[in-house]
């Protein structure tokens, strides 16, 4: 595909945006008594109301001719059938085929039924996670397993913490489960602390096998192992694998049958409904990560039916480029107010930096529109006490997703109310803001001077008119979020095929892995490094002083 520029809807809602930069959010409601019924959508146990956007009936139908221009709709349907969609990987993207074994019998994908490979690998999960659960799975002397540790990092660690994260009501009890990423050995050390090697099983996740982080973790853990009364033949008693290197993971010490399978065909950050979220089954069972996959599977089926005017990932995916694109938003924040899925935005970060931070498009040439946002956020009410004071009056437009269920896990006093009234207060203030008159009838409503008013006034002028979606649900259940979580995989790959970007690979981490491994090196050894840079040389030359 070409640039999105040289679309018809793109160069309409360039004009169109002209137009709209003059109309109020305020004004839209009160010319259409109407709206927030108008702009709500559902799917999933999930119902959005992006009512509080600047977007009227034409904004929604130009940005839906622009998604159909773009070609989404063979777009969604290239990934539903297994077309290779990751194109400079060559590979098919079928994250979706991890939810759906449980709806769907075949799926075949150059050859293969990748369903039936999915089944097989829940079932050897079943397994695993019902030894552990009972306790008929024995540590090498004989004692009951109560710690995992799931080592792994980037979409091998954050989706599954954070989703393990989130679904703490559904926690058994039976096992903890501990999550490492960091090479920084305190994290290893921290956690190593405070288990017994009798009794703590190590799951190492990582599709490659190859990653150095996960790789010196694992070796740290089997070292402890090892030097805490451990033996080289128990360790397939006390470490299981998640991988699609077999080999790699087998020459560790693994046993073949505790060793889960990945393909080709699960990205990292999309990898949390495989076995990579084996973590999560253990923390909460089989039966709760089935609700999982089931909610996920919902909200796909969704994306893929449902007509674009009402479809969830569409709607924020567009309404998405519309600020990025014809307003220069920078970035994008997600505030869940829930204190579960606090976690959420590093997540929805990762998935969604890693696949839209290209500059590319599909054919190689440079793109020559922005693409992927900044993602970034954090619990409400907290940030509330931080950094909503950018939100509200700093010179930069955020658009903000805020997050939040109906009913709390924990219901005690009038915490949930209260929790609640400030997710809505926080979007209402972003929309309506306060004027200067407002401000100083405060002030005088206060007792101020009319000396105190004209100098404090001015400060307290909030522009509003900003952007925010509120997406509600019942309760954080496993379906619940597995159905979140695949809404914004979704609009990921909706905003990638408006800028015609390949949304799955991800070359640009590649560089910074060389490099690291070559100044490792030169820190290790007495290398020449005159040829390097001399801020790179002066920093490794404090490194090696302070070693000496
Ligand atoms: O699962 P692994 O092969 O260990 O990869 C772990 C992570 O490392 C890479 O650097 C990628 O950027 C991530 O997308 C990936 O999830």
């Amino acid at each position: 595909m070409n640039s999105p520029t040289e679309l018809t809807a793109w160069k309409k809602l360039a004009d169109h945006q002209q137009e709209m930069n003059s109309v109020d959010m305020k004004s839209l409601f009160e010319a259409d008594s109407k709206r927030a019924e108008k702009y709500t959508a559902q799917a999933a146990g999930w119902t959005l109301d992006y009512a509080k956007n600047r977007a009227n009936k034409k904004t929604l139908s130009l940005l839906t001719d622009l998604v159909k221009e773009a070609g989404l709709e063979h777009a969604i349907k290239g990934m539903f059938s297994g077309a290779h969609i990751n194109n400079t990987e060559d590979r098919s993207v079928l994250h979706i085929a991890l939810r759906a074994s449980q709806a769907q019998e075949s799926l075949m994908v150059d050859g293969v039924n990748v369903l039936a490979e999915v089944r097989a690998t829940l079932k050897q999960m079943e397994k695993f996670v019902a030894q552990l659960h009972s306790g008929e799975w024995k540590g090498h002397t004989g004692k009951t397993i109560t710690d995992v540790v799931s080592i792994g990092i980037g979409g091998s660690y954050l989706g599954p913490k954070v989703v393990a994260e989130a679904l703490t009501p559904y926690a058994q009890d039976s096992i903890k489960v501990h999550f490492v990423a960091n090479i920084d050995g305190s994290d290893i050390t921290g956690k190593l602390k405070q288990l017994n090697p009798e009794t703590t099983v190590f799951v190492i996740s990582s599709k490659t096998f190859g990653t150095l982080e996960t790789l010196s973790n694992a070796n740290a853990a089997r070292d402890w192992f090892l030097s805490n009364g451990g033996s080289e033949a128990s360790v397939s008693k006390h470490f299981a694998a998640v991988s699609s290197n077999v080999e790699k993971a087998v020459a560790f010490g693994m046993a073949e049958e505790n060793i889960f399978p990945m393909w080709d065909w699960v990205g990292g950050r999309y990898s949390l409904w495989s076995a990579i979220g084996l973590p999560v089954a253990i923390a909460v069972g089989m039966d709760n990560f089935y609700g999982l996959l089931d909610g996920a599977h919902q909200m796909d089926e969704h994306f893929r039916t449902a007509p674009f005017e009402e479809n969830l990932p569409v709607i924020m995916g567009a309404l998405g480029v519309w600020y990025i694109n014809f307003h220069n938003a920078q970035t994008h924040a997600l505030i869940p107010y829930d204190h579960y899925l606090r976690a959420l935005p590093a997540h929805i970060q990762q998935l969604d930096m890693e696949s839209n931070g290209k500059a590319n498009l599909l054919n190689g040439d440079g793109v020559e529109t922005d693409t992927g946002p900044i993602i970034w956020g954090g619990a409400g009410t907290n940030g509330q006490h931080a950094y909503h004071q950018l939100l509200h009056q700093g010179t930069r437009l955020v658009p903000v997703d805020f997050i939040a269920p109906l009913a709390s896990h924990n219901p005690i006093g009038e915490h949930h109310a209260q929790l609640f009234a400030n997710c809505l207060s926080q979007s209402q203030a972003l929309m309506v803001g306060k004027t200067l008159e407002q401000a100083e009838q405060e002030l005088r409503d206060a007792g101020a001077t009319a000396e105190q008013v004209a100098k404090i006034a001015p400060h307290k002028v909030i522009k509003g008119n900003r952007p925010s979606n509120t997406l509600l649900t019942d309760k954080m259940t496993p379906a619940t979020v597995g159905a979140l979580i695949a809404l914004y995989e979704h609009r990921t790959f909706v905003q990638g095929t408006i800028w015609g970007i390949n949304s799955f690979d991800q070359w640009g981490v590649e560089l910074g892995k060389v490099l690291g491994t070559d100044i490792f090196n030169r820190l290790v050894s007495d290398s020449d490094n005159s040829a390097l840079d001399a801020s790179t040389q002066a920093l490794i030359k404090a490194f090696k002083k302070a070693q000496s």
